[in-house]
């Protein structure tokens, strides 16, 4: 036997919830709440011993009599006599009346369902509630506590319900129904600027007859539907990777394949170079499209040789990767490629139950002036009606209308169908997930739940990967592969260093470098970062501001290092939790240059603005030229006017000059830093 619960206990022993609870607490200290408490199965068996194997009716009373408790006595006989009287009046054809034990509240209660559940006039209630204290109207809302004394009055026991089990977790298994059937596969369109995503794109809707026919423009909902031979295919209308790998980090999976698109006469390109690598990270599938065939100079076996330095070697090469040459412009190859993610799709075997209550992911929102909150959702899987009610991250509502790609309204939206929606409270995130609640009261607590946990989450910070923690993490067995994003100021650096991080892979952490490019720390750096749990190291590069900001919000630990060997040092330790370094650096702001003016006998003066933090006289600097570190030393002086100040703060105006340096230029950054001497941690 299991664990049970007492009013399945009190089945099996014929006795009513109620007394059981008080048997329960009274003679056997076992602490339970209500009819939906759970017992444990050893006490559970020895109040089975003690009172199931009693089988007449007196020797139970007996039984009860011993544990000395009348009241219990008394229900059990009246429980007893009413079964009984029940047995006999049917078959007498008599009316039963029945005897109420006790209902069951959930949250508040209006007086009329009140009414209803403890089956007396309103009348009746809304006179006894006076005489509890409370002045209420027929739908006025009453809570628990009033609603247990009211009940009292009646000789009744009110329980509070607890939270329907599974509620809760509704929220997370947004994976494959393996009980379900076919679904549409979901595809997002990438790739390097210019190379041709939207033109693909609009080629592609171009495909579906249904969307050429007069009234059946396709709207811009976020995402829409194309039929190929019978199959649907839903495209995320938001092409590139930032997009996706926001998404990502919030947690959505919607895309089940990626359309790179390369174009022929310009071959990979750094964003083809992230997108990939963004693909990789979410183990989503890819299908090429080498597109602008059209061109004179279009070579798709450059491309494909291209292809193989990033690990994938397209099909007629030998390898698994599906390679399509198309023109947006002629149409050469769309079928073809359609027919590629058919398949695909069809072999990943994508399944949904659209008898469930719908579930998926916000895809857009905006606030309408006319309509208000205005949302499209992809459901994921189940099948989304009007009238709905549903939560969104902290938002909820009832759904009041629904449109299709088309601007069509419709009724319902099925697994893998977008659909733009009205009736939410607030304007949601992209990337949230949505679930259908059993009502709209409900839809509102589980919203209100989540902005408590959000408020909660911001005390207990989520626990991002950093090198600080990196051994305790991977001792407690949370980090088994160390993901790190490497930037460096040129590609021969980038190669060697990662050959030699991921070269410090041991048998219980494999170092794995999830992108790696030239150029300054970027925004799509941290959300890759964020959504990969990963860290990011520069070498002889900055995060850009924004980026900065991002990482502090994301929690993203960004390294930065002049020399590999100090990375290299700094990660080997941390992998054995013996990074305990005596000094810290601490960024104090950053400066813009504005004006430079030569002085004799003192150099170049630099007319610098504060855009972060603050810079003080004893800051060290550095010259940051287009994301790219030139120099790291001390600064000379630090002047507001005339005068020789202590520091200058966010928004102020100052001079600088650096030690042994006249070369600074308009538009250069002057990082300011201080090193910070930091406890010695004991190991
Ligand atoms: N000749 C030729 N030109 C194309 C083809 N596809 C796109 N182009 C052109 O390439 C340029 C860029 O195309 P877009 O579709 O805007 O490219 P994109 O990748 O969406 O660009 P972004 O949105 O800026 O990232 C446009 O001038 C298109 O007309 C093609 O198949 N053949």
């Amino acid at each position: 036997m299991t664990k049970i619960r007492v009013y399945e206990l009190a089945q099996e022993l014929n006795v009513p919830s109620k007394d059981l609870i008080k048997i329960l607490l009274e003679e056997f200290s076992v602490k339970v709440k209500n009819h939906m408490s759970v017992i444990e199965e050893e006490d559970a068996e020895l109040i089975k011993e003690l009172i199931g194997s009693v089988e007449k009716e007196s020797e139970v009373v007996e039984l009860y009599e011993s544990i000395e408790n009348e009241n219990v006595v008394k229900n059990i006989k009246k429980e007893k006599i009413k079964k009984t009287d029940k047995k006999a009046s049917k078959k007498s054809g008599e009316v039963e009346e029945e005897l109420l034990e006790f209902i069951e509240i959930e949250g508040t209660i209006s007086v009329k369902e009140l009414s209803d559940k403890l089956k007396k006039p309103v009348t009746e209630v809304i006179r006894e509630l006076i005489f509890v204290g409370v002045m209420a109207g027929i739908n006025q809302e009453i809570d628990f506590e009033t609603a247990e004394k009211l009940c009292k009055k009646f000789d009744v026991q009110a329980i509070e319900k607890e939270e329907e089990e599974g509620a809760v977790e509704e929220d997370t298994d947004l994976e494959e129904d393996i009980n379900g059937v076919k679904r549409s596969p979901i595809i997002t369109v990438m790739g390097h600027v210019d190379h041709g995503k939207t033109s693909l794109l609009d080629a592609i809707k171009q495909t579906d007859v249904t969307s050429t026919e007069a009234g059946g423009i396709t709207q811009h909902i976020g995402a829409y539907t194309v039929k190929v031979n019978n199959e649907t295919l839903t495209f995320l209308d938001t092409p590139g990777h930032e997009a996706f790998t926001a998404m990502r980090a919030r947690g959505a999976k919607i895309t089940d394949i990626v359309i790179l698109v390369v174009a022929a006469d310009d071959g990979i390109m750094p964003q083809t170079v992230e997108a990939i690598n963004h693909c990789k990270a979410a183990e989503v599938p890819m299908i090429i499209a080498i597109n602008k065939m059209d061109k004179v100079g279009a070579n798709p076996d450059r491309v494909k040789q291209e292809l193989t330095e990033h690990g994938l070697v397209a099909e007629d090469w030998g390898g698994d990767v599906i390679c399509v040459p198309v023109s947006a412009h002629t149409r050469e190859g769309l079928e073809q490629l359609l027919e590629m993610v058919v398949l695909s799709s069809e072999m990943m075997e994508l399944k949904a139950d659209p008898d469930r209550n719908a579930k998926g992911t916000v895809v857009e929102a905006r606030l309408d002036k006319g309509r208000g909150p205005v949302a499209t959702l992809l459901v994921q899987n189940g099948t989304l009606k009007v009238g709905d009610s549903i939560y969104v991250g902290t938002t909820y509502g009832r759904i009041r209308a629904m449109f299709n790609d088309k601007g069509e309204k419709i009724k319902e939206a099925g697994p893998s169908m977008p659909a733009e929606i009205l009736g939410l409270s607030d304007v949601p995130s992209s990337g949230e997930r949505f679930v259908v609640a059993k009502d709209e009261k409900t839809a509102r607590a589980r919203a209100d739940k989540k902005a408590e946990s959000i408020r909660q989450e911001k005390f207990q910070k989520s626990h991002k990967v950093s090198l600080e923690d990196l051994y305790s993490q991977i001792q407690e067995g949370k980090v088994k592969e160390l993901d790190l994003i490497v930037k460096a100021d040129v590609q021969g650096s980038v190669e060697a260093i990662i050959q030699s991080l991921e070269k410090l892979s041991t048998n219980t952490v494999k170092v794995r470098v999830i992108h790696g490019a030239v150029g300054a720390i970027s925004e799509t750096d941290i959300t890759l970062a964020s959504a990969s749990n990963a860290l990011i190291i520069g070498f002889n590069v900055r995060p850009t501001v924004n980026a900065s900001a991002m990482a502090e919000k994301e929690e993203v630990e960004i390294k930065t290092y002049r020399i590999i060997y100090d990375a290299l040092e700094d990660i080997k330790s941390a992998m054995v939790g013996l990074l305990d370094p005596e000094y810290k650096e601490v960024v104090l702001g950053t400066l813009e240059v504005r004006e430079t003016y030569k002085v004799s006998n003192v150099g170049t003066i630099a007319g610098c603005y504060v855009q972060t933090g603050k810079i003080t006289r004893n800051s060290k600097v550095r010259i940051i030229r287009q994301g790219i570190v030139i120099l790291d030393t001390d600064l000379g002086s630090l002047k507001r006017f005339k005068d020789d100040v202590k520091e200058v703060n966010t928004g102020y105006e100052c001079g600088v000059t650096i030690e042994r340096f006249n070369d600074i230029k308009i538009g250069d950054l002057i990082e300011a830093y201080i090193i910070e001497e930091i406890k010695i941690k004991s190991l």
